[in-house]
């Protein structure tokens, strides 16, 4: 396999191409706490069996929430910039639905660097992400698949956009354990970036993935 897509020494800077950029550091911890309060209560509301008329305050009072909230609404297509501890430098849109760190939505995954030119994560995937009884829906664990897959290209200092993505489901993934991520590139042509990757449970392989990631082709 060739080498034709060169790694970049230094991602291009999207507040270059008119992207709002926040510094991960600069996120307030008031919303930090806010958003995973909201996580709490989403796998709280899809889980109650609470009475009707518990249900029914609990719904006022987050719509009352939801309206100290409102005036002030992010850019759609605003990054987050994170800086890991031997001072690289990584984008992500904020809210990203699989990692962004203001999304609710998104799992809290943090990845970070394997000090082999890949990277690794953590992940705990409650209710929220069930498929089968007890188990991880197949479409999370493609989505966390993508996502890391993603990252190991970028912090191989190739950013680009999934074309092609193969998931192999190996054993059922539960829910509500730690999860092992790690993902690496395994080979360049052209734009295209081959990169591999893997999610754990007790060692044992449970979902494993490669994908074809096109390099950005970013206007000079
Ligand atoms: C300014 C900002 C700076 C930002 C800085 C960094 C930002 C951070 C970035 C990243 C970190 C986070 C990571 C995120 C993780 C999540 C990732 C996603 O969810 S991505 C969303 C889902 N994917 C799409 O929406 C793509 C949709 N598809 C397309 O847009 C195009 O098809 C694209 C870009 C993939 C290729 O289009 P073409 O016109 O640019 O290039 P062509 O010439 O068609 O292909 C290039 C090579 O790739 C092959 N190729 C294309 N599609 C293929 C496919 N499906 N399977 C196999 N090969 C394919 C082609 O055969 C060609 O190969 P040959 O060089 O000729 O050998």
């Amino acid at each position: 396999m060739t080498v034709d897509a060169q790694p970049v020494t230094e991602l291009p800077d999207p507040a270059d191409y008119g992207f709002t950029v926040v510094p991960e550091e600069e996120i307030p911890a008031e919303l930090a706490s806010l958003v995973e309060r909201v996580r709490s209560l989403m796998d709280a509301a899809a889980h109650t069996e609470a009475p009707p008329e518990a249900l029914a305050a609990a719904a006022d009072a987050v719509a009352k929430a939801e309206e100290l909230i409102q005036g002030g609404r992010r850019q759609l297509g605003a990054m987050v910039r994170y800086t890991y501890p031997d001072g690289s430098i990584e984008y992500g849109t904020i809210t990203n639905g699989v990692s962004g760190p203001v999304n609710p939505l998104a799992p809290p995954l943090l990845l970070e660097k394997d000090g082999e030119g890949g990277i690794r994560g953590e992940v705990l995937l409650n209710g929220l992400y069930q498929g089968p009884p007890g188990l991880v829906h197949g479409g999370w664990l493609a989505a966390l698949l993508d996502q890391a897959l993603g990252t190991a290209s970028s912090v191989a200092g190739m950013p680009g956009l999934t074309a092609n993505l193969d998931v192999n489901y190996r054993d059922p993934t539960p829910l509500n354990v730690p999860l092992e991520i790690s993902a690496r590139v395994t080979g360049t042509e052209r734009r295209k970036v081959f990169v591999s990757g893997e999610i754990r449970h007790g060692g044992k392989v449970t979902a494993e993935g490669t994908a074809i990631m096109v390099r950005l082709s970013l206007p000079e």
